[in-house]
């Protein structure tokens, strides 16, 4: 089956450092995969790359076919990648709906269609139906500044999802969360369409051995395995990367 991204040979210097070393990674339409390992592995410097927000020494980025290695992130976005942070990225001084308005405008006012309102009334109802599918109605009038940590988590998650992705790029989403915030997390990405592959960074390991089909292990900037969860769960290699132990 054909990527539907694939990062081929991504090398990553910062300075005398290599945060990452000839990296492969291959995500399948509507895949869940998760890329796991202890920390400073270069994790979110591979998502970064994969968002264009960090511009790696080496290597090539390739999306449904096309190379993207020279787009910026808000082309990217265009294409159909979006990316949450490990720090959530919302307006603290708009409300929830407002915040994932802003986020559904770009594509309402690309697609230029008449529509009831026109581009800000789409934009309102994309914001409403991603709040409503996410079970978040009750946070739409609420300031993001706010919020919970975890409702922010969600918040960013629905803003990422109002451009419509087909790939999710969700950078530690369980950080900071209580048991509880992670079970209603974990619901919310089970739910996600299917239309939507999801990579995910994630020390939580429960949440990544229930909700991905493909595991992918990075040590020191390189990958050291790659598989089903099951496979992942009893390697000794991975084991054996995790023995510095993760936080
Ligand atoms: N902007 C930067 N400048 C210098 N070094 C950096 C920078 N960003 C990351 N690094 C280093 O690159 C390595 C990989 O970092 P990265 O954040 O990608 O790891 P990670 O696997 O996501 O770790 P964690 O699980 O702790 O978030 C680490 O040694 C980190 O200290």
């Amino acid at each position: 089956m054909n990527c539907l991204l694939s990062a081929e040979k991504i090398s990553v210097r910062y300075g005398s450092l290599a945060a990452l070393t000839d990296v492969d990674l291959c995500v399948h339409d509507g895949q869940r995969h998760a890329l796991i390992g202890p920390n400073g592995a270069g994790k979110t410097t591979l998502l970064s790359v994969l968002g264009a927000t960090t511009r790696p020494q080496r290597g090539t980025v390739r999306f449904v076919g096309r190379d993207v290695s020279r787009l910026g992130p808000a082309a990217r976005a265009r294409r159909g990648i979006n990316r949450t942070h490990q720090r959530p990225a919302v307006f603290a001084t708009l409300t929830a709906i407002e915040n994932i308005e802003v986020a559904a405008l770009p594509r309402t006012i690309r697609r230029r269609r008449w529509s009831p309102g026109g581009t800000r009334g789409a934009a309102r109802r994309t914001a409403a139906e991603l709040l409503d599918q996410l079970g978040l109605s009750d946070l739409a009038t609420v300031p993001a500044g706010h919020l919970a940590h975890g409702q922010r988590r969600q918040l960013e998650i629905a803003m990422a999802l109002a451009g419509r992705p087909r790939l999710l790029l969700l950078d530690e989403p369980a950080a900071g969360l209580s048991a509880t915030e992670v079970g209603r997390l974990a619901e919310l990405l089970a739910a996600l369409p299917r239309q939507v592959a999801v990579l995910l960074v994630e020390h939580h390991l429960d949440l990544v051995y229930a909700l991905c089909d493909t595991v992918t292990v990075l040590r020191d900037g390189r990958t050291v395995a790659a598989g089903t969860p099951d496979e992942i769960r009893t390697s000794p290699l991975v084991r054996r990367a995790y023995a510095d132990g993760v936080s």
